[in-house]
């Protein structure tokens, strides 16, 4: 008889492929009656490579056909990057599984270079605007520059000669085997983006068997920093432009939640809140509405929020 099969969704970028393969793995070891699948997807973020980001159509444009792909039962589980991921997810869709994080942190890629020792002016690329607006933060000196493309076109731009560095999440580094392309790291107060360095894969709400067997997939310490983090980007309100950062994290049963954002990309309020991981989402909500309230207060000509 021929086995059951799950079919696994990827994007076909290296990184995305390497994030699935490990999935598809643990499937296979832990349901050996199950054949497991993967299909390659295109996403609009794949195909428009050339154009920055904020050009997009808007959020989700790495999981958009994915998600389409699983609502329309072509699929059965979606591998993504959590940060790519929007807020609300389609409706029928949920989050089967958070994967245990893999290094959450922003580093920098340069030819030899550690942050302190970057030449003046050096030009730094990147197309987030978190990572430019703490950037030129620390090094107002620095210049920052447009940069996309996959993780290997972006170190390949700084090895040639194109631009002096990248920011990179070394999560990615890491995955692709790339960790050796560091050359630094930020202060300890650079956030990365929400959800940066965990997996997540999606599933339809009403698929009971996978998401029963997708359960012991989920790591609970990461699932909990997520939903903190993600409480708190939901509640800041920005969309993928926003600059804003977070980062949740378990210490001795407590969640630490520390968060930073920059309505006007220029300057920085950041902040903490520490709670019960039970009200994860709630504490990135309380987090946020103290920084708001701190932020109207320090800048009134520029209240964002009334
Ligand atoms: N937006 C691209 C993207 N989405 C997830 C990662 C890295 C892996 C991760 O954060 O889990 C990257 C590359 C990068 O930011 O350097």
């Amino acid at each position: 008889m021929k086995k059951p099969k799950f079919r696994i969704g990827s994007r076909a970028s290296r990184l995305a492929m390497v994030q699935t393969s490990m999935v598809q793995c643990w499937l296979e070891k832990h349901c050996p009656g199950f054949e497991v699948e993967v299909i390659k997807i295109s996403t609009e973020g794949d195909r428009k490579l050339g154009i920055s980001l904020g050009e997009l159509s808007g959020p989700g444009a790495f999981v958009k056909e994915l998600e389409q792909a699983l609502l329309e039962g072509r699929i059965d589980i979606a591998v993504h990057s959590l940060k790519d991921m929007t807020i609300k997810l389609p409706e029928g869709l949920m989050i089967g599984a958070v994967l245990e994080r893999d290094d959450p942190r922003d580093v920098l890629v340069t030819r030899g270079f550690k942050f302190d020792e970057l030449p003046l002016g050096s030009m730094i690329g990147t197309d987030s605007p978190r990572r430019a607006v703490q950037l030129l933060n620390l090094r107002p000196d620095l210049k920052v520059q447009t940069l996309r493309g996959n993780v290997e076109t972006r170190i390949g731009r700084v090895t040639e000669g194109v631009i002096d560095g990248a920011v990179l999440a070394a999560a990615g580094l890491r995955r692709l085997g790339r960790e050796e392309a560091i050359t630094g790291y930020f202060p300890e107060s650079f956030l990365p983006a929400p959800g940066q360095g965990a997996m997540a894969i999606e599933a339809r709400q009403d698929d009971l068997e996978l998401l029963e067997i997708l359960r012991s997939l989920n790591h609970a310490g990461t699932a909990v920093a997520v939903t903190a983090e993600r409480g708190f980007l939901a509640a800041m309100g920005g969309g993928c432009r926003a600059a804003v950062g977070a980062l949740g994290t378990v210490e001795d049963g407590r969640l630490r939640l520390r968060g930073m954002f920059s309505p006007d990309h220029r300057h920085i309020v950041s902040d903490e809140i520490a709670g019960d991981p039970e009200n994860a989402e709630k504490l990135g909500a309380s987090l946020a509405e103290k920084m708001k309230t701190t932020w109207n207060a320090l800048y009134p000509e520029a209240a964002v929020w009334k």
